[in-house]
């Protein structure tokens, strides 16, 4: 049987970044062919980015990414590489109109070509289009109609772009008809908690859908609200797993494998009217090295560690791929602010993470010995600004009482990190929780101001989970826990009067996070609620508090995406509506 050897780069990309994107697929192409693959891969649409939204209705983005990767085969056979088909996920327009579609030729697609000895040998769009979720795919591109299949060291493989395996039919069972020995599919998979064994069974039973070995190209990185964790995997026609590759690490696999040799070419319509597109790539070896690695096992992180680490992931490429260097935080000595503050440590490490103590008059002895214990155990940059003159100015020109007053304190907070972000460059991170702003536990261009909100896909129990996973992996490393003790075990409070505590306006996160998760996650009713075991009245409320929240949510900044059902694209409802679990509106 002829070996393959697949080099599968499993690396970041940039949305917009072409020529710097180009550069990346360049230098992961040497490292494969130092290392002698045969056949190189990389993710969808890197050359791009991806997710590129409207960018894609942009004709002068979809010549760029044309003529770019016309420009990468030419600079490949240049370095020498030209002997080695790469695969390059890409954005492309289609040649001939779509009618079944409604649209006429140069429709953008979302494509992939096989770049070989300076040229493009083969091009395809992925076949499938996700639209849930965060994906809009059928608002941008018109979908692909071939099975592009390969033979490569005398191995027919067929391609696949990411919701191809999501979706039955089409280029699954479409492989198996091709008689191919190998499907190889490139990604661009948003994280979700637990996804990964999602992803892991799908392969699986695509492999043995597809009759063969099923290689799983995945992307790492961030991307506003996404974050791409690596895992790519690859599975034998059986579904056992040949090789898997690190979590969220970016990286290059390399596998060989024992393929069966093709037979004739393969050629006709299959399912789904898809058209097999055959080609023979006849290579030279491009090796240069004795191959160092091939395949591997990498262990999974605990639930905690890789729900931790996608948050550190997801700050970190938006901070950096937006150009800034460092963050401002505003420090009450509570759990969200110094769970945010680690995050942001080891996102960016501690020099370049700036925390603000601003005390009023009701903040707690406390508040400020927790920060500075904090910023102690980080390394942090700390300063403090009380906000009483300013708040006292206010006052004394408007007057303010009750709530109007409360939340005043909040909006200075907001505005002194804002002024101290125009002056010193550094973005400031909004600390919400999912379960805060569900409910509208904040208050607008107060503690909501910010760039990123870090933590905004985390209900406050996981919060204090992650806190404790955290310190406690710090401590089990013989490092210093980040996080103050006393941070995790007082009693939340916002600190807005004197003695509140968030249990005075909420019910207690254990049960408030339950109800949110069937409300929010999994878009239940009322009744259904109810009929889950939780108190009328207690659902009542909550749903009411999070319907008239919508505003609020709608203004929060971007922050990392952990759940199938974050505040963002996942979710879209509409502002004015008087549609209610509990009854019409009455306003
Ligand atoms: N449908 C709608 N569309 C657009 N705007 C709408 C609106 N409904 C009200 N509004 C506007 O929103 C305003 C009310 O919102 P907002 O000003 O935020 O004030 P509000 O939501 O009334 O109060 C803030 C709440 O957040 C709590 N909290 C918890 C934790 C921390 C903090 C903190 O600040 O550190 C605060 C605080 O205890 C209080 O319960 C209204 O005055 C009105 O201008
Ligand atoms: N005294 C303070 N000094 C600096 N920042 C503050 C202070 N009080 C509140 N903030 C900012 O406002 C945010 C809202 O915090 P607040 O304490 O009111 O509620 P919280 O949701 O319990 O957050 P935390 O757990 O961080 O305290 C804080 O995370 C912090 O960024
Ligand atoms: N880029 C895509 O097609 C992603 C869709 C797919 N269902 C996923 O989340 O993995």
């Amino acid at each position: 049987m002829p070996q393959l050897r697949l080099a599968l780069n499993q690396i970041d990309s940039c949305v917009g970044d072409i020529a710097g994107n180009a550069e990346s697929i360049v230098h992961w192409t040497r490292h494969a062919a130092e290392r002698g693959a045969h056949l190189v891969a990389f993710p969808e649409m890197v050359l791009t980015g991806y997710p590129v939204e409207d960018l894609a209705l942009r004709s002068s983005f979809v010549e760029a990414s044309r003529s770019a990767l016309a420009e990468l085969a030419g600079r490949l056979a240049a370095e020498g590489f030209g002997e080695l088909p790469v695969i390059v996920g890409y954005l492309d327009r289609s040649e001939k109109a779509q009618p079944r579609y409604g649209q006429p030729a140069g429709a953008p697609r979302n494509a992939a070509a096989v770049l070989h000895r300076g040229g493009i040998a083969l091009r395809f769009a992925k076949h499938h289009l996700p639209n849930y979720g965060v994906f809009d795919e059928f608002r941008y591109f018109v979908p692909g109609d071939t099975l592009p299949v390969i033979r490569v060291h005398g191995v027919d493989v067929a391609l696949a772009i990411c919701e191809d395996l999501w979706q039955d039919g089409g280029r699954v069972p479409a492989t198996r008809a091709a008689g191919a020995g190998l499907l190889l599919s490139v990604n661009a998979s948003p994280y979700e908690r637990d996804k990964d064994d999602t992803r892991l069974e799908l392969v699986r039973k695509r492999a043995q859908e597809a009759g063969c070995t099923l290689a799983y190209l995945a992307m790492t990185g961030g991307q506003d609200e996404l974050v791409f964790d690596g895992d790519s995997i690859v599975v034998s026609v059986a579904g056992e797993v040949i090789t898997r590759a690190p979590q969220f690490e970016e990286g290059c696999v390399l596998v060989d494998l024992e393929l069966p040799a093709a037979g004739a070419v393969p050629s006709g319509v299959l399912d789904d009217g898809l058209e097999i597109e055959h080609v023979t790539l006849s290579t030279e070896p491009v090796a240069r090295y004795e191959p160092e690695v091939a395949g591997g096992y990498a262990e999974r992180l605990t639930d905690d560690e890789e729900v931790y680490t996608a948050l550190v992931t997801g700050l970190r490429a938006y901070v950096t791929k937006n150009g800034f260097r460092s963050v401002l935080i505003g420090l009450s000595g509570g759990i969200d602010s110094a769970l945010v503050a680690a995050i942001a440590c080891d996102a960016l490490g501690p020099a370049n993470v700036y925390g603000v103590a601003m005390p009023s008059r009701y903040s707690s002895e406390h508040s400020i010995g927790d920060a500075e214990e904090l910023a102690r155990r980080t390394g942090l940059n700390l300063r403090t600004v009380p906000i009483a003159p300013m708040f006292d100015a206010y006052m004394a020109a408007l007057g303010l009482t009750g709530l109007a007053e409360e939340n005043l304190q909040s909006r200075l907070r907001g505005t002194t990190l804002m002024a101290i972000s125009n002056q010193e460059g550094h973005i400031v991170l909004a600390p919400g929780n999912k379960s805060e702003l569900a409910v509208g536990y904040s208050t607008l261009y107060g503690d909501s101001v910010g760039a990123y909100g870090p933590i905004k896909d985390v209900y406050k129990t996981t919060v204090f989970r992650l806190a404790r996973w955290r310190n406690a992996s710090a401590a089990a490393k013989g490092g210093t826990p980040p996080i103050p003790e006393n941070s995790i075990s007082k009693p939340p409070s916002a600190e807005l009067r004197p003695g509140q505590v968030d249990t005075d306006s909420l019910p207690d996160y254990d049960v408030l996070d339950r109800v949110l998760e069937l409300y929010v996650d999994r878009d239940q009713g009322r009744d259904a609620i109810i009929a889950a075991g939780f108190d009328p009245e207690l659902v009542t409320r909550i749903l009411k508090l999070t319907d008239t929240a919508e505003y609020k949510r709608r203004q929060y900044p971007p922050g990392t995406k952990i759940s199938a059902k974050g505040f963002g694209k996942d979710r879209r409802l509409p502002i004015t509506s008087r549609w209610r679990e509990t009854g019409r509106a009455e306003n």
